[in-house]
């Protein structure tokens, strides 16, 4: 009780009142971050109208964060559920409807806190691969929450080789029916979102067989539990798969089918049709039943792995700028951690990063959004090379960004490490966007794979899409730059990334031509070849948005700071993937070590340029503390308070009974031998 006057008391003082030390980094801002936090909505419009999401929802208790770091598995989910719930009393009282222009920031809004993400990805499959008739059936009641769904398709002895999945569907055409099995434990699906606990449905992946013959995976609709009781359906064994590193809040599940039956209405069948005297028909590759994969792909990275990394970078900046720790010169005040040269190249690069991924993430958008008009119109040309971007790019973005979620975590020392900090629980999050939705190796392995096609055929003057053009044009020459200042230059870089882009690429198609013709089989050479060619798909990524974020900068409004700002973020963000990878660059004598060294220089030197800018650059982010919910990263930077205060909530500081059980005797023990 003490305790707690005493930090009311102290709250009082202190929380809310800008720490000078945080307070002085605002001062100096070289850009205007109202302006930029505009640019990164999209506009002014969209950043009132995303305050005004962020303002509703958390002026609402029911969707308060206040105690999430300490509660149990078992409290998370039921809070999930609450929340997920109320939000639709919410919606509906604000007039914010699914295709609204608020509903895209009331994830952002709930800190993902929320059940039912992969209700959204039900619907999701619904949309991209349902017919017409389907999507109406389905599509209100997912949207009324008249049923709650899931995705079911990874089962306990396979995730990511599809076409290996166990489960099947029998048409049996005298009923119209499919019959649905999980035949083996292998066969059991195994962790789908939202159906541990809660799914009434499910999208279940199951190997088609129509007399006999099987046709591959199909998604087929099964209802799991009752929408009257929540009891199992008959034929269903369904249960919770206990607990995980991180998605407390989400029950994943697992799936048994035994002969339970759906109707034939129930394959998704936009592309794909049994008809009813079990005639097969489909519409573009058998891949396109993949598709969901390839939108969650690209769904996922603003608000899965973007925002993370910028929560983290927020935390751990402002934090830097507080923490007091050694002294530069003797005989004078200890000084800011952010003012370490070590520091700033922990997290100046990473900021870089969130930066130039928002605007990949721009990009991929549009090219996706291009690219499902022509899918729905079934022309699926620019499939290959949605596939090969969304794939490469999801698993180069949640690496890179979870490499620094990570190393924002370690730069704030030990409270880094409290859960309190915000930074674990961001971590073990992040961590898993590397695995779900496709595992990142793997999808680096089909962009390698659309690379090498696309090499060859560049090779043999065929056409190829457009993002990989420059695969044509192997250029031999050597990179010009004279001096540090060359490296400054758009030009100079994007030219170096792409060298290395297109020799890893055509030094593994060469190799795996050689292997090949060597008499391995094609099989064994693609295995030898393997970590190659994920270097190859990497480079390739990496070259795209180093251009792209530089083609960006070119088009800003020079107005208000921001496009200097931006011009030295992706300058740090190009050299910094130079100064990390000079293996790569120096191979071939491209870049020599000369080179190297100025390119090292230019980017120490950008060190300390952007570090003056460091903390405007993060408030442009525009989290607010309940959003950032850490005792390191909070707009006022009272950091030693707030830890202070947060961990005197914590249920650790209530009387346990392992007092009275064990230490009450051990001391007394001891006690009666002194
Ligand atoms: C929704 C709204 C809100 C969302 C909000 C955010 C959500 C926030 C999430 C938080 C919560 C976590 C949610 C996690 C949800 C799961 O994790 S769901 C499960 C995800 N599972 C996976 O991703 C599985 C990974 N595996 C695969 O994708 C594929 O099977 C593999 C690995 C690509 C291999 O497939 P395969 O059939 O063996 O193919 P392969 O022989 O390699 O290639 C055959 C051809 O198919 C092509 N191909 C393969 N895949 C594709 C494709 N997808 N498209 C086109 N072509 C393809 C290849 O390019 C190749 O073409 P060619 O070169 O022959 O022309
Ligand atoms: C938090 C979370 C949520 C999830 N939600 C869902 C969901 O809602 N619905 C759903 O269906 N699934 C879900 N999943 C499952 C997820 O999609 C799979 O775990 C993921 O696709 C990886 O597949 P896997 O587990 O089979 O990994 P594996 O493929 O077994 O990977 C293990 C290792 O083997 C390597 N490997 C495998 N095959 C190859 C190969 N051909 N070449 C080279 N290396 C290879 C991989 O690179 C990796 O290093 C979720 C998973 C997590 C962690």
């Amino acid at each position: 009780m003490a305790l707690l006057e005493t930090s009311k008391h102290c709250q009082g003082s202190v929380l809310g009142s800008v720490n000078p030390d945080l307070g002085s980094e605002r001062q100096t801002a070289s850009f205007s971050v109202e302006r930029l936090t505009a640019l990164l909505d999209g506009g002014a419009e969209q950043t009132q109208i995303r305050r005004a999401v962020v303002e509703a929802i958390e002026s609402d208790p029911v969707f308060s964060r206040e105690n999430q770091y300490f509660q149990t598995q078992n409290e998370r989910y039921e809070a999930a559920v609450r929340k997920a719930v109320h939000l639709q009393k919410k919606m509906h009282e604000m007039g914010w409807t699914e295709n609204g222009p608020e509903y895209k920031y009331i994830y952002r809004a709930l800190s993902g806190d929320v059940a039912f993400l992969l209700h959204r990805v039900f619907m999701r499959s619904i949309s991209v691969l349902g017919s017409d008739r389907q999507i109406a059936k389905w599509i209100p009641l997912a949207t009324q929450h008249k049923l709650i769904g899931s995705y079911a398709q990874t089962e306990l002895g396979h995730g990511t080789y599809l076409q290996g999945l166990e489960t099947t569907a029998v048409f049996d055409t005298a009923a119209q029916e499919f019959i649905l099995n999980t035949p083996k434990i292998s066969a059991m699906k195994w962790w789908p979102g939202d159906m541990g606990r809660s799914a009434t449905h499910t999208v279940v992946f199951a190997q088609l067989y129509i007399h006999g013959k099987c046709y591959g995976i199909h998604p087929f609709i099964v209802q799991i539990r009752s929408l009257q009781d929540h009891s199992l359906c008959p034929g269903i064994t369904a249960g919770d798969i206990g607990p995980k590193m991180n998605f407390e809040h989400t029950d994943n599940g697992y799936l048994m089918l035994k002969n339970v039956r759906v109707p034939r209405e129930n394959m998704l069948s936009k592309f794909c049709e049994v008809r009813p005297d079990g005639t097969y028909v489909r519409q573009g590759s058998q891949q396109i039943n993949y598709f969901t994969m390839t939108t969650v792909r690209i769904s996922l990275i603003s608000d899965e792995v973007l925002i993370p990394l910028k929560k983290a970078c927020t935390i751990a900046i402002r934090y830097s700028v507080v923490r007091r720790q050694s002294k530069l010169k003797p005989g004078e005040q200890e000084v800011k951690i952010l003012d370490y040269q070590t520091q700033q190249e922990k997290l100046l690069p990473q900021l870089a990063a969130a930066y130039a991924f928002h605007f990949t993430n721009e990009y991929l958008q549009e090219l996706f959004d291009r690219g499902y008009r022509e899918i729905q119109r079934k022309n699926f040309d620019m499939l290959p090379e949605l596939h090969a971007l969304s794939s490469g790019f999801k698993a180069v973005i949640t690496q890179h960004c979870t490499a620094g979620v990570e190393i924002c975590l370690r730069a704030c020392g030990g409270h880094g490490y409290s859960l309190l900090s915000g930074l674990p629980s961001l971590y073990t999050k992040i961590l898993a966007s590397c695995i779900y939705e496709g595992e990142n190796t793997i999808l680096l392995l089909q962009t390698a794979r659309f690379l090498i096609k696309c090499f060859m055929a560049a090779s043999a003057g065929q056409p190829v899409p457009p993002s990989v053009t420059y695969l044509a044009a192997v250029k031999h020459g050597k990179c010009p730059a004279k001096n540090k200042l060359d490296f400054l230059s758009p030009d100079i870089y994007t030219e170096a990334y792409q060298h290395v882009a297109v020799r890893l690429t055509s030094s593994t198609a060469t190799k795996l031509q050689d292997l090949i013709q060597s008499g391995v089989k094609k099989h064994d050479a693609w295995n030898q070849c393997t970590v190659q060619l994920v270097q190859a798909a990497k480079a390739h990524c990496h070259y795209i948005a180093v251009k792209n974020f530089a083609e960006t900068v070119e088009k800003l409004e020079t107005k208000a700071g921001i496009q200097k700002i931006m011009k030295h973020l992706c300058d740090l963000f190009a050299l910094h993937g130079i100064f990390s990878n000079t293996g790569a660059f120096l191979h071939d004598g491209y870049t020599s070590a000369a080179q190297v060294d100025m390119v090292t220089a230019a980017y120490l030197d950008l060190l300390a340029v952007i570090r003056k800018d460091a903390v405007p650059l993060v408030d442009a982010f525009d989290f607010t503390d309940q959003s950032l919910n850490s005792a390191l990263g909070s707009y006022d930077g009272q950091v030693y308070q707030r830890l202070y205060e947060w961990a005197q909530k914590s249920p650790t500081n209530q009387m346990s009974p392992a007092y009275e059980r064990y230490l009450k005797p051990l001391l007394h023990n001891t006690l009666s031998k002194l």
